[in-house]
């Protein structure tokens, strides 16, 4: 890294991307305050009708719309860029110190935030094949990104990386030894910057060390995932090889008999692929009742549809398995924490993931569960022995953090040198 002539001011900005299979989600947030300069999301990517919604957060001004055409993420990334450039906070901004792009799958070598080079890009292609909805876009927005901005650093921040402490009791299937090492199957976890984030707000929260803090952390968003965190360390966590296996999802299966699979192919003619599919995009709330969005499924509830009621009450049971089972995998338990769209926004589904379970010390309190709010917060009776949260997750700014942190470390000699 060159030192900035000292009459320059270093940069200090990261535009941080979320690139998804049909969605690019961004921020561009000053490191020298945490302040956001800009939020937005590009949907429908490559569908025809595509989107961008863009808020000016420097200027204050109203969320700004725009409806047309994004045959792919080349194009998506160039009309953010436009919205950025219209706020004065263009690409080509020398106060961008990096762009950090948040990546799925690292699989086994990449667990830390990393500089892409060629070797890393490589690296995160050869995971396709286990990041199947995610590790694509990610692979194309890095390269976007470099295109765009050849000079400046991209940072890689991996979904993996807090789920590499998990002991090999918890990381390993019980499957055959040689085969799972040949083909590196195991349980790797994701939403790791999401769990890592909240379960250090919620040690926060509780006026306790993390490493005196035991949580279950619920991730529950389109994606979902459970970890069980011990010491503020994850010990075990419930999605797998791939993010397929847990939690009831928008779209995805979760957990299942592994011969289900095979059932398919013998009795229906199923190919691997046309299984994958079914399991990950038309499976989960949407393969049970018709939709993913919990907002509507909780209306359909009220409204006594008998589906959305299976499909939530399918969903619920999963979340009381994962709950019950990471409690024994701790031990002692502090607190249990929801995050992410439905955990933070869906009190119905806080209130039945933890009713009747008094014995555990578990419970909310009705009045603080119903009250809303951007905040973390307990939503437990005061003289709760488990506290039940509500932590807001904010992976973005824990990716500016991280991309921040790394393309500012002093690369000189010293103990805290550069190599390694
Ligand atoms: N007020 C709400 N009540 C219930 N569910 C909500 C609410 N707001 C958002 N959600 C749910 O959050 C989900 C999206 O969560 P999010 O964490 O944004 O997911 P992702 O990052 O995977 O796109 C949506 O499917 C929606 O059902
Ligand atoms: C890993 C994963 O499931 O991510 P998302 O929730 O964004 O789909
Ligand atoms: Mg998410």
């Amino acid at each position: 890294m060159t030192t900035p002539p000292s009459h320059t001011p270093a940069p200090t900005r990261v535009l941080v991307l979320n690139s998804g299979s049909s969605s690019v989600k961004y921020q561009l947030i000053d490191m020298a305050d945490r302040s956001r300069l800009a939020a937005g999301i590009a949907e429908r990517i490559g569908e025809g009708a595509s989107a961008v919604s863009h808020q000016p957060l420097s200027t204050g001004g109203e969320t700004r719309e725009w409806q047309g055409e994004l045959a792919d993420h080349d194009a998506a990334l160039a009309a953010i860029a436009k919205e950025l450039a219209a706020d004065g906070l263009g690409l080509d901004s020398p106060e961008l110190a990096a762009i950090g792009h948040r990546v799925v799958h690292g699989g086994l070598k990449l667990t830390e935030p990393t500089v892409v080079d060629d070797a890393v890009l490589k690296e995160i292609e050869r995971l396709v094949p286990v990041a199947p909805l995610h590790n694509p876009a990610n692979v194309t927005g890095i390269r976007t990104a470099q295109r765009l901005r050849p000079d400046l650093p991209q940072v890689a921040v991996f979904d993996t990386a807090f789920h590499s402490s998990m002991p090999e009791h918890a990381a390993r299937y019980a499957i055959d030894v040689e085969t799972a090492d040949a083909h590196r199957v195991r349980r790797y976890g994701f939403h790791g910057t999401s769990h890592a984030y909240v379960s250090r707000k919620a040690a926060e929260l509780l006026g306790k060390d993390a490493a005196d803090t035991n949580l279950i952390v619920l991730h529950l968003g389109n994606g979902a995932s459970a970890s069980a965190v011990r010491a503020g360390r994850c010990e075990d966590t419930s999605m797998g090889l791939t993010p397929l296996e847990g939690l009831v999802m928008g779209t995805r299966s979760g957990d299942i008999d592994p011969a289900v699979v095979f059932h398919l192919g013998r009795v229906a003619g199923m190919s691997a692929d046309e299984v994958d599919d079914l399991l990950n995009k038309r499976s989960g709330l949407l393969g049970l009742c018709g939709a993913n969005d919990m907002r509507e499924i909780r209306r359909r509830v009220d409204a006594g549809d008998a589906a959305a009621r299976l499909a939530f009450d399918i969903y619920i049971h999963r979340l009381r398995k994962y709950i019950g089972a990471y409690y024994a995998v701790l031990g002692r338990v502090d607190a249990v924490v929801f995050t992410a769209g439905v955990g933070e926004n869906a009190a119905p589904v806080r209130e039945a993931a933890v009713a009747g379970l008094e014995q555990l010390g578990l419970a909310v309190d009705g009045d603080l569960n119903a009250a809303g709010g951007k905040e973390a917060r307990l939503i437990s009776p005061e003289d709760a022995r488990v506290k039940v949260a509500v932590v807001p997750t904010d992976e973005e700014l824990e990716i500016a953090e991280q991309s921040y942190a790394l393309v500012t470390a002093s690369p000189g000699p010293g103990p805290e040198g550069g190599a390694g």
